[in-house]
């Protein structure tokens, strides 16, 4: 059953809202970041990972983004080109503000933790001025960061965006993507990741990322409540992830469909969430069934946690449905439908 009706006549089908970083994952991991001493560098920053997976997995993408003016910039312009990613939208800050760097510690294969430099930082100087209508119009699709909410001028440009999506019948994809980092306070978060969901047709994020996305209009819910509170105020897609416990797709004709894990061997606890919503999100907008869609995205997110990059190891179509295949064969049918 088709829950979002995408317009096939649009250019792209997902531009993206928020974050290009850079990341620096150790090679000398399972020990502190303080003890490390050599690093592989990746482009990073979640919307840009999805962004990435999401070019790779075939889909037409953009992004509305801000980098710094320096070869941290044009590396990460650089990938998006090579990606195949419209890059029009990325443009250069004028002050000097920085990219996000972002230092990864792999304590152990469930243990990491991860180091931000976010001061001065350029994603969060994206402003009004750089929210094109004509842009998102030409989108099947929007997905808002939730981290672009977090400080202005980057917060009134994605409520910008918001609006005109809206405006012209563009599909919203809200990803929640808490990292305290950069919010000022709890009421903030609240504000405006609520106003922003509110508004979504589709909505992604850990149990923690709804509640801090409900504080302020209900705390304690259960993943059912939570759902039916924002499909009865028109999101036709609810996914609650539950880390390595899967996670949980709740559609606004009542259904709900649970996906688990793939077996893997963990290199790293991170990235899985940026490689789930970038196939989660390619089987939507290739129409499939939603423990389809949810198939994928496990599948995705598991080869993400197996592997040293994120953006660097999101798979090709090819790839995924092979580990599918790899798995299904090694562990059953069914070794992740619920
Ligand atoms: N140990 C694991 N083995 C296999 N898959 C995993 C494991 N941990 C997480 N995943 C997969 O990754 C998905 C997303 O993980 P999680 O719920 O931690 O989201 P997230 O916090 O957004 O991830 P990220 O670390 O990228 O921010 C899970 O739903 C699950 O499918
Ligand atoms: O989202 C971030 O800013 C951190 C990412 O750069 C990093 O790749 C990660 O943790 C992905 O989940």
């Amino acid at each position: 059953m088709g829950y979002i009706h995408f317009d096939q006549t649009k250019e792209f089908d997902l531009i993206l809202l928020g974050r290009v970083a850079v990341d620096f994952n150790p090679v000398d991991y399972y020990m502190p970041l303080s003890e490390s001493t050599t690093f592989k560098k990746y482009l990073g920053g979640s919307p840009g990972n999805i962004a990435v997976g999401m070019a790779r997995l075939g889909k037409k993408i953009g992004f509305l983004g801000k980098v710094s003016d320096d070869q941290f910039g044009d590396f990460v312009t650089d990938y998006f080109n090579k990606e195949g990613i419209d890059t029009s939208h990325l443009t250069k800050c004028k002050k000097g503000e920085k990219i996000g760097l972002t230092f990864t510690e792999i304590l152990s294969e469930t243990e990491s933790s991860i180091l931000m430099y976010r001061d001065g930082i350029a994603d969060l100087q994206l402003d009004v001025a750089d929210i094109d209508e004509e842009y998102i119009q030409k989108s099947k699709a929007i997905l808002i960061s939730g981290t672009a909410l977090a400080q202005s001028p980057s917060r009134e440009a994605a409520l910008k965006a918001l609006a005109l999506a809206k405006k012209n019948n563009v599909v919203v994809i809200f990803d929640i993507d808490y990292r305290p980092y950069n919010w000022k306070s709890q009421d903030e978060i609240g504000i405006y990741y609520s106003i922003v969901a509110k508004q979504s047709d589709v909505i992604l994020g850990s149990r923690e990322e709804f509640d801090l996305t409900e504080q302020l209009i209900e705390q304690g819910r259960t993943d059912e409540q939570t759902a039916k509170y924002f499909h009865s105020i028109g999101s036709k897609i609810v996914v609650i992830k539950h880390g390595k416990d899967g996670s949980t797709a709740y559609t606004n004709d009542g259904n709900n469909y649970s996906i688990k894990p793939f077996p893997v061997k963990l290199l790293k606890s991170f990235g899985g969430g940026d490689g789930y919503a970038s196939a989660f999100l390619y089987g939507l907008f290739e129409g499939l069934e939603i423990i389809d869609c949810l198939e994928l995205g496990s599948a995705s997110a598991a080869m993400l946690v197996a592997s040293h990059a994120c953006s660097k190891d999101m798979p090709t179509v090819e790839a995924l449905k092979g580990f599918i295949t790899d798995s299904k064969k090694q562990y059953g049918e069914m070794i992740a439908r619920v």
